[in-house]
């Protein structure tokens, strides 16, 4: 593994070691850094991470006429399928070479958040003609709930390496938006254009990201210090953790979140699952304290809603095939 790679990261230590003192310090220097780790041993139980990429493969095999009645654009809620190129972060092509499937918390619609629109909260759409849709639903639902329970745990240890306590993001954490996206990336053409993506380079918007990989490989983040994009190689089971732009404004700008993207030069397709933890729609995002410059803070107090709802509106309009992503500037030497 190429040494400027994110850090691989025990995360077994948060459930055994009071202090977690190593932990945190491990933390702490990937999010100053790079933004980006990897958590191994973080109880997210392997045959349910293997269900999960069992039935995305089986849903992005039915034909695309099935997807498509399923298609995000249907409802306001952000669930269902997202067709292929359907995305264009870097707008070089004529899209990103990807499919994809949101799902979140299936909620009703007499839920209080949905009533009010808050964004993120909805029912789910699930597809009736995999080859096993009762499992299929039971699977993603189980598995969003681990990822809620595991987003808590890693926001605990956030608040920490921030020399604050450990409920400092309960509020956050509360009723939050929280994305789980299935995405497929076709093998890309050998003769293919040099700026052919399956995901251009971005940001995410939340508070932290937890991608699942299959062992294709394809993601790379870019590394500020040695001004290259470096591999995130896949290790088995492991989360691909990320923070999104909300940790940006909490700790104004002490922490990272760092530009990444997918060229998927394997031949072979790519399975991925990405769950986006953005926290309660009603919470309010400003400066932590102990964060502040000398002349106070860079960003001024929002709202998840507002902030989650701008962002959309900003990089996507009302347009269909959303996502939750950022485009910004290509950093400067990339290849
Ligand atoms: O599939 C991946 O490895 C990355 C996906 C991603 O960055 C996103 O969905 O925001
Ligand atoms: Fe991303």
């Amino acid at each position: 593994m190429n040494p400027n790679e994110p850090p691989i990261i025990d995360f077994a230590p948060f459930y055994k070691d009071s202090t977690k003192e190593d932990l945190i310090n491990q933390v702490k220097q990937a999010c100053e850094t790079f933004g980006f780790f990897q958590l191994i041993n973080h109880a997210i139980p392997t045959d349910l991470q293997d269900a999960v990429l069992q039935h995305s493969k089986e849903l992005f095999d039915l034909p695309l006429e099935t997807k498509e009645k399923y298609n995000i654009a249907t409802d306001g809620f952000n669930r269902g399928y997202e067709r292929l190129r359907s995305q264009n972060f870097e707008k070089r092509t004529k899209g990103d070479l990807k499919e994809g499937f949101y799902l979140g918390k299936d909620l009703p619609l007499d839920d209080e958040y949905v009533i009010q629109r808050r964004f993120g909260q909805g029912p789910n759409k699930y597809p009736a003609e995999v080859p096993d849709a009762e499992d299929f639903r039971r699977i993603m639902d189980e598995y969003h709930d681990a990822m809620i329970g595991l987003s808590v745990s890693i926001m605990q240890v956030l608040a920490r390496t921030l020399g604050l306590g450990d409920d400092t993001f309960g509020d956050f954490c509360d009723h939050p938006v929280s994305i789980l996206r299935l995405l497929h990336y076709p093998p890309q053409e050998v003769d293919t254009s040099d700026v052919e993506r399956g995901i251009g380079a971005h940001t995410d918007f939340g508070a932290i990201t937890m991608l699942l990989q299959d062992d294709t490989g394809g993601l790379q983040v870019w590394n500020n210090v040695s001004s290259e994009w470096v591999d995130v190689t896949p290790v088995p089971g492991a989360y691909v953790v990320n923070l999104g732009n909300m940790m940006m404004r909490w700790t104004n700008n002490r922490y990272l979140s760092n530009l990444h993207r997918v060229i998927n030069t394997s031949g072979k397709e790519r399975f991925s699952v990405p769950f986006f933890f953005s926290g309660n729609p009603n919470y309010t995002i400003r400066c932590l304290p102990g964060c502040e410059d000398p002349e106070g803070a860079k960003y001024p107090p929002i709202t998840v809603h507002e902030w989650m709802a701008g962002r959309y509106a900003d990089t996507y309009g009302t347009s269909e095939g959303k996502a939750i992503g950022e485009m910004r500037e290509e950093p400067k030497n990339v290849k």
